[in-house]
């Protein structure tokens, strides 16, 4: 179904859905209502989003819930004593060798704020080789922005199933069960948890009613629901832990949903990238493509930005990202191809961090390229997809990150070899 925050009705049985109220006395083919709030009940109805869910048995039926191991997973971003202001940048986590589902896979990289007090985000990376069948997962702390960068993800969802694959991206509300099916055996890429307001798309400004990523094209999955009597574990996570309980029934009973509280997927293809036809490189906010706002009007708690193939037809300019310096803080991903500002060094599924303040921009090789090249031509980027999870709170990494043989001690000598030009006129 499409379109984004849509009202959406959907029944995988005819007449499953009540018409004209939500709660009748008894429910077609014997279901439980419920409803699913992911905003204040009195949020501007501009902003509310909600859904009722019509299903075989209601979500609070399984047993109590246990602590599950969660070493990979960090919720407070203060337990690393010091966030270092340098340039950070990462190799890609590898596909590990023992048998790995999706959430074991998940591992925190870096992150802000708090779960617990609904602000800020976390970065985690994901690397997996076994499909999630007895489990299900559930995150009371975020919704969940995932970005595959190697293998296709099914994920079923109570709500109906979305299929993804690198290029795409999708989006599961905080507190929406799924299970996650790797098609190709194994799969990577990174995951945005994001505590604070849910994703939208922003506004346009002067751009007009059209441009950067159209509602049309997010996808939301038609009911569709499974009927298993079993033993499940219900993993969910809350207040930054991993619990786990046991269930008798697979909780993707849901027969039939409406409302505008659920799963989404958008392909980056799809985004209509905008740019200069005069001169200078524009500010990366032309490639938003969902926000989550602050209180702080202008001011996200997270921005999802793509660096998507484009024309480069800017004249007498310096046509990559210039060097600069930002209030906001920079977590960055490839997911194919290279970026324009990096001429080696950040490759597909690896990581960089640039946080407030910290200088970066076009590394030594790159400078020295695009200050010769030909700009009087219009030249195609193409084979590339970077994207950027930016944040109003300085991000601060992991002990895991900090530590691991992933990072690269040597990222800073990617400007190094940038030297002095200035010749001061003579006395
Ligand atoms: O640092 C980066 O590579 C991201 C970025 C891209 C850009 O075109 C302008 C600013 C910016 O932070
Ligand atoms: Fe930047």
């Amino acid at each position: 179904m499409s379109g984004f925050g849509n009202e959406h009705a959907t029944e995988a049985l005819p007449g499953a859905l009540p018409v004209g109220q939500n709660s009748p006395q008894r429910v077609a083919y014997g279901l439980y209502a419920e409803q699913l709030s992911g905003t204040a009940f009195t949020a501007p109805r501009s902003r509310n989003r909600r859904s009722w869910l019509y299903r075989i048995r209601p979500a609070a039926v399984h047993r109590p819930f246990e602590p599950l191991s969660s070493e990979h997973l960090v919720a407070d971003f203060n337990t690393v004593p010091a966030t270092p202001p340098d340039q950070l940048r990462w190799n890609p986590v590898p596909i590990p060798e023992l048998a790995t589902d999706f959430v074991a896979g998940l591992r925190t990289m870096a992150g802000n704020g708090s779960a617990t007090q609904m602000s800020g985000c976390a970065v985690h990376v994901y690397a997996a080789n076994r499909s999630m069948t007895d489990q299900f997962f559930c995150d009371a702390d975020g919704e969940l922005l995932i970005v595959p960068q190697r293998g296709r993800l099914q994920l079923d969802t109570e709500m109906g199933r979305i299929d993804i694959e690198p290029l795409e991206i999708a989006v599961i509300p905080r507190g929406v069960r799924f299970r996650v099916i790797l098609p190709d055996g194994e799969a990577r890429g990174y995951v945005c948890e994001n505590f604070g307001a849910l994703f939208q798309l922003p506004d346009l400004g002067p751009i007009g009613s059209n441009g950067l990523a159209n509602p049309r094209d997010f996808m939301t999955p038609q009911a569709a629901y499974e009927d298993l009597a079993g033993r499940f574990k219900l993993i969910t996570k809350f207040g930054g832990l991993l619990w786990q309980a046991d269930m008798d029934h697979s909780p993707l009973d849901v027969v039939a949903w409406h409302g505008n509280y659920a799963p989404y997927k958008y392909d980056l293809r799809r985004f209509n990238t905008l740019g200069s036809i005069s001169f200078d490189h524009p500010d990366p906010s032309i490639f938003l493509v969902l926000q989550s706002p602050s209180d702080t009007p202008g001011v996200d708690n997270i921005d999802f930005v793509i660096f998507p193939p484009r024309w480069l037809v800017a004249e007498n300019t310096f046509r990559p990202p210039w060097f600069h310096r930002n209030i906001a803080s920079e977590y960055m991903g490839l997911i194919r191809g290279t970026y324009d500002a990096k001429a080696e060094g950040f490759v597909p599924g690896g990581s960089s961090l640039h946080n407030c303040m910290t200088g970066h921009g076009p590394d030594a090789e790159t400078f020295a390229q695009a200050s010769v090249a030909d700009v009087a031509r219009p030249r195609k980027v193409e084979d590339t997809m970077a994207f950027m999870f930016e944040t109003r709170h300085v991000i601060r990494p992991t002990r895991f990150a900090l530590e691991s043989p992933l990072r690269q001690s040597d990222y800073s000598e990617c400007w190094q070899g940038i030297e002095s030009h200035f010749q001061p006129p003579a006395k």
